[in-house]
Formats: structure tokens, sequence, C-alpha cells
């Protein structure tokens, strides 16, 4: 079977500092998979390398058999992406900024509307489809950016850490959504988060990521298994780093739900800050 995601040898660098270290490795089609590690681990660099953000300098990516290198466009039709950055624009309405991302990704101009309402019934924004996308809440940001990746029905949804700086309800709330996407639609969905549970609850399989390189590729449970009796992906990390995860991964005092766009944009800088 053709591997969703097909990873060779992928280095790069910024000038020296090499931020991708030779990492290998395969998402198969349906999986939820999760690359995690703390910041400057190289989780945002290899997602720009595979969405084609960034040109590749060394080694291979495939996405369902298309090479990012020769077969740029047809990849980027395969893809939705939910960047870190905030790709919402607060004057629309949030109906409007999924009506743009759809005109973007050419979504037909007849099947425009269906798709439209199909996706914000998914994230669960009909309701406030009219509203300015100024006055939402991060969730509600969070499940609007959602709806924008996934109008033009990605095979592949790539969420950059899809809830970075939401408070513990909201950050339900975008997972709930993820795992029925992935269920009711097979999609292969790649995440990188710095939350351990996060990958715990929602990913089939994890990669742990350490200054560029593979350290741990498994199940969440086998590797917690593989680490010794009762420990957590926390303690998984430990194992293979030497190093505390959650001093990086913590921000128990963050709180998103604030509303507002400019509240939205400086809690995810926030939360990218203390990583
Ligand atoms: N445009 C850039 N120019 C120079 N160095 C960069 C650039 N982007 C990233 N880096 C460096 O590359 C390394 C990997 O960064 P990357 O953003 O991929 O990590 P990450 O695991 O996604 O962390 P984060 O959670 O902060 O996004 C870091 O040391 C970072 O400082």
């Amino acid at each position: 079977m053709t591997a969703a995601i097909d990873i060779r040898g992928l280095t790069y660098s910024f000038g020296a500092h090499r931020a991708v270290d030779d990492l290998t490795l395969a998402v198969e089609p349906g999986e939820c998979f999760g690359l995690l590690g703390p910041n400057g681990a190289g989780k945002t660099t290899t997602i720009r390398l595979l969405n084609t953000l960034l040109p590749l300098q060394s080694g291979e990516v495939e996405i369902f058999g298309r090479s990012v290198r020769t077969d740029a466009m047809l990849v980027r039709r395969l893809l939705g992406y939910v960047p870190q950055q905030l790709s919402i624009e607060g004057a629309l309405t949030g109906r409007e900024n999924v009506e743009w991302f759809a005109r973007l990704f050419d979504v037909p101009r007849r099947e425009r509307a269906t798709r439209v309402d199909e996706v914000l019934e998914m994230v669960d924004l009909r309701g406030d489809e009219a509203r300015l996308a100024s006055t939402y809440s991060g969730g509600m940001v969070r499940r609007l950016e959602l709806a924008q990746a996934l109008v033009n029905r990605p095979a592949l949804l790539v969420l950059d850490e899809p809830t970075v700086g939401l408070d513990p309800v909201a950050r339900d709330s975008v997972w709930r959504r993820v795992a029925q996407m992935q269920r009711d639609h097979g999609m292969t969905v790649l995440l990188t988060t710095h939350y351990m549970e996060e990958a715990d609850a929602l990913c089939d399989r994890v990669a742990l990521m350490h200054r560029g390189s593979l350290r741990a590729l498994g199940s969440p449970d086998d590797l917690k298994a593989a680490a010794g009796a009762e420990a957590s992906l926390e303690d998984v990390f430990r194992h293979h780093t030497g190093e505390a995860l959650g001093e990086h991964g913590e921000h128990g005092d963050l709180e998103a739900e604030k509303g507002g766009l400019r509240g939205v944009r400086a809690t995810r800088r926030t939360a990218r800050r203390l990583g």
C-alpha cells in the first residue's frame, strides 16, 4: 500500500543550524500520527517541508506517492493545513473566511455553498457563521481554522500545534472534532504537539523528535510499556532524551478563551515562547 507520507533521509539546515537531521518515517493512510517534541525539535520545519512551503535540501518526501520535489501542485491539492500562525481574517465573518478558502482551493463554484455548510457543521459553527471572526473565542478560532483546512476535502490533514494556548475545555472540543473527522472520513491526520496527553488521546502512533532527529517511534501504549510499568509519555521522552518535556510543555496558566483575535494571537505567541 502506498504510504500517506513517506519521509526518507530528510535533512534541512538554516545556515549552519541543522533543524531536521536525517529523518526517515512513514505514515499509513487513515492513521492519526503525532510528531512530538519540545520547542526547536524540528517539527514545524518537517511539516513545512512536506507541505511544500520549504524547498527540500536533502532527502525525499512523498505524499500518497507524489513527490513534493517534482509534484508540488498535486501535493498541495491533497493537503489541508492548519498552521501555528493565525490563518483567519477578523474583518470577515466565519462563513466568509471559509468561502475565501474554498475559492483559494478551487472548490467548484456550484459546490461551494454546500461544502462551506458541511465543514461549518462539522466544527459546530453554523450558529455563529454570520458573526465577525474577530468576536470569536480562541476555541472557535481554532475550529474555524479546521473548517478552512477541510473545505477542499483533503486526504491528509496537517495540524501544527492544534490546541496550543487553549484552555482544557476548548482543547477537548478540538480533539473531539479531529477524532470524529478521522473516524467519519478516513482522513490521514498528521499533528505536531508538545502536549503529551493530546498525543496519547488522539494518535495511533507517535514519533518523538529531539534536536532534529527521531528518537522513538511507535504507538503511545507500546512506547509507554517499553519505558516501564505505569510510564507516561513524559517518561518515554525523558527515557529517550535524558530531558524532561514537562518543563517545555506546560501552559497551564494560559487562557485563550478571552475572545478576540488579538487575544488569540498573543496567547499563541506566548505559548510558543514558553514552549
Ligand atoms: N526561519 C528560520 N531561520 C533560522 N532558524 C530557524 C528558522 N525556523 C526554525 N529555525 C530553527 O530550527 C530549529 C527547529 O525549529 P522548528 O520550528 O522546526 O521546531 P519545532 O519543533 O516546530 O518547535 P516549535 O514548537 O517552537 O515550533 C530551531 O532551533 C529553530 O530555532
